[in-house]
């Protein structure tokens, strides 16, 4: 049960004064727990060991990885664009095509038959039936969404609105094009670079140095003051949304030293606890790996001092006001009264919000059966 185990864990960390502390005596009590068994890998699932093994196999063995991308799937894109499909249940899904299609659609549409070999290695089903992604900006749009049956559709509008488990997958996918794509001469010697197959690195064509895609670590911290929890909201978000502080990490620091650095930046607080959440692979604004982690600040010091270079606005939100924000179905338009919108359930900045909503209602409902409580 992920709700009661959270709940210890979380309430373990939280210190048991409301005093202020310094750093010392903060990181001697910092807590990193496992995330919730929902947030792991479906390891448990037979066949994940062998599927591990044999995607490692392909990134390492080219003629292997050839073999496995013309039995394999392609998920389209269009310059980062995702293709999406309807499903007749009228929602969206990402659109899985078997390779021998993809190739003679392209083969339709005058491309030689070379595109397909430019698919990048992502993931991998039950039999071992691997997983590819292409973008094919180089063709006319319209054309493959008329010959594929679906819509290419700008990534962040599509994450918003994929409900699938594949999501992660176009997210990954789209990282990996865009590194490809802007990592094509080497930074030492101005060569050219070359991948593999599987498209998991690219070497140096004159000095054989070889790069991997990268990533960028973020941390994100939903606040907790004991009552209310702490959002930001940052210019370029769509209209009401709020969402938890995140930041970059800088060289040389710890997870636990970005987060405080962060919050003391972004809107002036001291952090008491931090306790490690889950994380998550976001593509924007290139490729991150966001650190998600719940943080307390002590009920005696929740003056915000907020730094309107990097927000436009932080405060404190209610136990209710984040109810009713989970409760909302679409979006606020303009003219609408300002209603308080949440990142959406993909983002690990969701994850953290629900977590807290749910340890905010035990913890009342624990106060509420205490003896002597009406
Ligand atoms: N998945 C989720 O739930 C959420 C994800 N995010 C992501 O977290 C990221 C970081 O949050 P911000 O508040 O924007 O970060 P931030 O508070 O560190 O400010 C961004 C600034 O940091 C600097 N910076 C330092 N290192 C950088 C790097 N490696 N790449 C790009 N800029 C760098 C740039 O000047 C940039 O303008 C955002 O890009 C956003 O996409 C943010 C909130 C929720
Ligand atoms: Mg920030």
């Amino acid at each position: 049960m992920p709700v009661p185990r959270f709940k210890s864990l979380f309430t373990a960390s939280v210190l048991p004064n409301a005093q202020r502390l310094g750093c010392g005596a903060m990181w001697s009590r910092l807590r990193t727990i496992l995330p919730s068994p929902n947030c792991l890998p479906p390891r448990w699932c037979s066949g994940f060991v062998s599927r591990m093994r044999y995607m490692n196999r392909l990134k390492e063995d080219d003629t292997a990885c050839l073999s496995a991308l013309h039995n394999g799937q392609i998920f389209l894109f269009h310059h980062l664009s995702p293709l999406l499909q309807c499903t007749q249940r009228g929602t969206l899904r990402p659109a899985a095509l078997a390779t021998s299609d993809v190739q003679s659609v392209l083969e339709r549409l005058g491309s030689d038959g070379s595109l397909v070999k430019k698919s990048v290695l992502v993931s991998c089903l039950e039999q071992n039936q691997a997983q590819f992604c292409l973008d094919v900006g180089e063709l006319d749009q319209v054309s493959v969404e008329e010959a594929c049956e679906g819509k290419f559709l700008d990534l962040r509008k599509s994450l918003f609105l994929l409900t699938t488990a594949e999501a992660p997958i176009l997210a990954k996918g789209q990282a990996l094009l865009r590194w490809h794509q802007t990592s094509r001469f080497c930074s030492a010697t101005g060569q050219l670079t070359h991948r593999n197959q599987a498209g998991s690195q690219r070497a140096c064509s004159s000095n054989g140095i070889i790069y991997y895609p990268k990533m960028s670590p973020v941390v994100i911290v939903l606040v907790s003051d004991g009552r209310r929890c702490l959002l930001g909201r940052q210019p370029a978000f769509p209209l009401g949304m709020y969402s938890a502080l995140a930041g970059f990490c800088d060289m040389g620091e710890s997870l636990e030293e970005a987060l405080c650095r962060e919050v003391a930046e972004e809107v002036g607080l001291e952090l008491q606890s931090i306790t490690y959440s889950s994380s998550q692979h976001w593509p924007f604004p290139h490729s991150s790996l966001m650190l998600g982690c719940h943080a307390t600040v002590s009920p005696a010091h929740t003056q915000l001092q907020v730094d309107h270079a990097e927000l436009e606005n932080a405060r404190w939100f209610s136990l209710e006001e984040i109810t009713s924000a989970l409760k909302l179905q679409t979006p606020p338009q303009r003219g609408d009264s300002p209603a308080l919108w949440l990142p959406p359930k993909q983002a690990v900045a969701h994850r953290l919000i629900t977590e807290w909503t749910k340890q905010q209602l035990l913890k009342d409902t624990d106060q509420n059966q205490r003896p002597g409580s009406c």
